[in-house]
């Protein structure tokens, strides 16, 4: 089947969908094959999903209950998004949104919501990959081939999304340190998720690091173990992160909006700022430069 084709197919279906778990729903033949992203099936194609099952949360007030997340503070948040959204969408032109940022950043929380209010197609690059290898898991992945292993599937997913337009693409942490991969990212507009180590840890202490390989030592305090290597990451892939053509920093929203700290934020809060930060970057560059083609 034709990759757009399939594509097109679970575009469908994983445009609504969330939720943490790393496992994509798979079908066809499930060989792994390096270098090659294959979504549909020999049997015509499947409808694929992205992690989980959950769906995404219309867009209207999330009542905040004790320790739940939510993701917009209040109704006026929600329709600022959508506004914000009108405006970008005819700016964007269908160019694609890749969201780059250490594991953790909320590249799938919000990658979901910005799909969402443009009414692109969401996909995470983890998944395609889990899907094209033929394997419920990133970790299995590095365990039974090797983190390389990885990174080609990696880019081989990156170079058949680029060739798309539409699409909010969430990658992995780690598909900024291949210089290849940002030839296929900047065929569109890419988002760096900043977030300070400090949170980026507290929220992997608290989902666990069973699924994300590079973190999982065994260790008894898992937000010290995590803050360690993510330190050791940003440290070793700052100048890759660089590269993205817009910067959304977690602290620099909390400081405008008045908050101590990261955590008050909403995954809503941060997709409006990512929007402002697109509809800046394009209006700088029109002005510079003509149209929006030439970005
Ligand atoms: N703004 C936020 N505030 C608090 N927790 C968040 C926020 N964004 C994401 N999270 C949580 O952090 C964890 C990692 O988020 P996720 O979107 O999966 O990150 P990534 O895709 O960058 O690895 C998830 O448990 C998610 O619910
Ligand atoms: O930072 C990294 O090298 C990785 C990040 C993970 O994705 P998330 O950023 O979605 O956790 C996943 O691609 C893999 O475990 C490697």
């Amino acid at each position: 089947m034709a990759m757009e084709a399939g594509l097109a197919m679970q575009t469908r279906a994983v445009g609504v969908v969330g939720g943490g778990s790393r496992s994509g729903a798979l079908g066809g033949d499930r060989r792994a094959r390096a270098g090659s992203l294959r979504i549909g099936g020999p049997a015509g194609g499947v409808a694929l999903r992205a992690r989980g099952a959950m769906p995404v949360a219309p867009l209207c007030c999330v009542k905040t209950s004790r320790g739940q997340q939510s993701l917009h503070n209040s109704v006026d948040e929600a329709l600022l998004l959508k506004r914000k959204a009108e405006q970008v969408l005819f700016e964007l032109n269908g160019r694609c949104i890749y969201l780059v940022g250490m594991m953790g950043s909320g590249k799938s929380t919000v990658g979901k919501i910005l799909a969402e209010v443009l009414g692109y197609s969401y996909f995470d690059s983890d998944s395609l990959v889990e899907q094209a290898v033929g394997m419920p898991s990133v970790a299995q992945i590095f365990k039974v081939h090797s983190e390389a292993f990885f990174r080609d599937n990696e880019s081989s997913v990156l170079r058949d999304l680029s060739s798309m337009q539409r699409l909010v693409v969430a990658t992995g942490g780690g598909a900024v340190i291949r210089p290849v991969n940002w030839s296929y990212m900047k065929k569109g507009l890419s988002i760096m998720l900043d977030v300070p180590l400090d949170a980026l840890a507290k929220r992997i202490a608290q989902v666990g690091t069973a699924s994300r390989p590079l973190l999982d030592q065994p260790s008894a305090d898992p937000y010290t173990a995590a803050f360690a290597k993510l330190s050791l990451l940003a440290e070793q892939r700052g100048d890759a992160y660089a590269n993205a053509d817009v910067r959304v920093s977690l602290e620099e929203i909390a400081a405008k909006q008045g908050h101590g700290d990261v955590s008050q934020l909403t995954p809503t809060d941060i997709a409006i700022e990512a929007l402002q930060k697109i509809q800046n970057i394009v209006n700088e560059h029109s002005v510079a430069s003509g149209p929006f083609e030439d970005l």
